[in-house]
């Protein structure tokens, strides 16, 4: 492989992209055979998680061993920026980026963009590439992989997508038990400050969080997203002595994390890569009515009655008796989502939920999320980076990074 031979390969949820990640880094595959005897560079969302184990563990990681800050603290844009550093620090020969733009706002982007450009002149890259929209410019040479096989295209045109449905036949099935509410408001932030060592991150936040509501929260990487929605989960201690209401508690007031928890359906792609549970997909779904993990008790036939209502809606019902671990990642994050949902909890929160996913699994995902907010009573707050043009949220909060910290300013989509 030549210097100045960039390639594409495209994925889709069929694609057994961690096996071709490892044959591709140990040189072992057709096509890029080249590779062999070179030293490669893995730019991954799961490099990123081996490191932040190694720092739970041993205190401190590679690739953080002179920094203040902990690799897990950071913002994605912060962390991937540490990444690259790191890679580059060892002159690879060649790059694999496994979707290096999920989780980046547009300003990370950009540079990141223009960063990669100068690096190509000297180094081979291997863009592992879901969406089309993240094409790097200065690819050359395009594949797909389909299953575990490589299929080189002719160009960029030869890339036809596959159009899978994107609606659901029937509707949102109703929770076992409702969840009742007195009150109009969920959740109230008036004021709220937070900093770290002295840094201020948010700043005079005041956010209304209504029942039924359906809000996108919109931000640049390090804006405070996660920040403010541990404080929504009443995980940050931070919230303590704030003008914080949770579900009716003013926070510190005696609620315990259950009181709060119970009202809570979330889910965020780290919850599916770390779930390694080997269970049935019927299984998985009544193991959500009942909060567990597992399934350990034997099911009432009202609940297997509303994990196939909710398995058929997605058009997964022939698949019930498959293991969780046996479905591609489309698959997976489509489950977690509609496990999340399936006791229509209060508050639904979405964070970041078509990270990794290619074009038709994230149509697939928003229009659940919308049909969701339409047929629910569910308060639903959807983070995402990524501007998903399909979304249709009723209200989008975006924190705006400022000097004292980052304000919220509330638009109308
Ligand atoms: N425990 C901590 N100690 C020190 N700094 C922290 C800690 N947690 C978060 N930060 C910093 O606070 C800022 C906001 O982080 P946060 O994770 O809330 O941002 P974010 O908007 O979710 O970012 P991203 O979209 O990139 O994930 C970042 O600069 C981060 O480094």
């Amino acid at each position: 492989m030549k210097k100045g031979e960039h390639w594409a390969v495209f994925i889709n949820n069929d694609s057994k992209t961690m096996d071709f990640i490892d044959r591709l880094m140990s040189g072992n595959i057709l096509n890029f055979t080249a590779l062999k005897g070179l030293q490669g560079g893995l730019f991954s969302k799961l490099a990123l998680i081996e490191f932040i184990k190694e720092e739970s563990r041993h205190g401190e990681s590679g690739i953080t061993a002179n920094r203040q800050q902990s690799l897990q603290s950071m913002s994605s844009g912060e962390q991937k920026k540490v990444l690259l550093d790191h890679l580059l620090q060892s002159n690879p020969d060649f790059l694999v980026l496994d979707n290096p733009f999920d989780n980046l706002d547009q300003y990370f982007l950009k540079e990141f963009r223009k960063q990669l450009r100068h690096i190509s002149k000297d180094i081979v890259m291997i863009q592992i590439i879901s969406r089309k929209e993240d094409l790097l410019p200065f690819i050359t040479h395009y594949a797909k992989l389909i299953g575990n096989t490589i299929e080189k295209l002719p160009s960029l045109k030869a890339l036809t997508p596959t159009e899978t449905h994107n609606t659901f036949l029937g509707k949102i099935p109703l929770p076992l038990k409702p969840m009742h509410y007195n009150g109009d408001t969920l959740i109230t932030l008036k004021n709220v400050n937070v900093s770290y060592n002295d840094r201020p991150i948010l700043k005079n936040i005041t956010w209304d969080i209504g029942r039924g509501e359906f809000w996108e929260l919109s931000g640049n990487n390090g804006s405070g997203k996660t920040t403010i929605l541990s404080m929504i989960t009443g995980e940050n201690p931070k919230g303590y002595g704030q003008e914080l209401y949770l579900f009716g508690y003013k926070k510190g007031s005696g609620e315990s994390v259950w009181d709060i928890k119970k009202n809570i359906g979330y889910f965020t792609p780290t919850m599916t890569d770390k779930f390694t549970g080997y269970h049935s997909l019927e299984h998985m779904m009544i193991s959500g009515i009942l909060d567990s993990v597992g399934l350990y008790v034997r099911p009432t036939e009202a609940q297997l009655r509303l994990a196939k209502e909710w398995l058929q809606l997605i058009n997964m019902w022939h698949l019930k008796d498959t293991l969780f671990h046996d479905l591609t990642l489309g698959q997976r994050r489509l489950i977690m989502t509609t496990r999340a949902m399936i006791k229509h909890p209060l508050l639904l929160i979405l964070d970041e939920p078509t990270v990794g996913l290619d074009d038709n699994s994230a149509k697939l995902l928003v229009s659940l999320v919308n049909k969701m907010a339409q047929e629910s009573k569910s308060t639903i707050i959807f983070v995402s980076h990524r501007k998903e043009s399909a979304l249709q949220p009723q209200f989008i909060i975006r924190l705006e990074v400022g000097e004292d910290g980052s304000q919220g300013k509330v638009v109308l989509p």
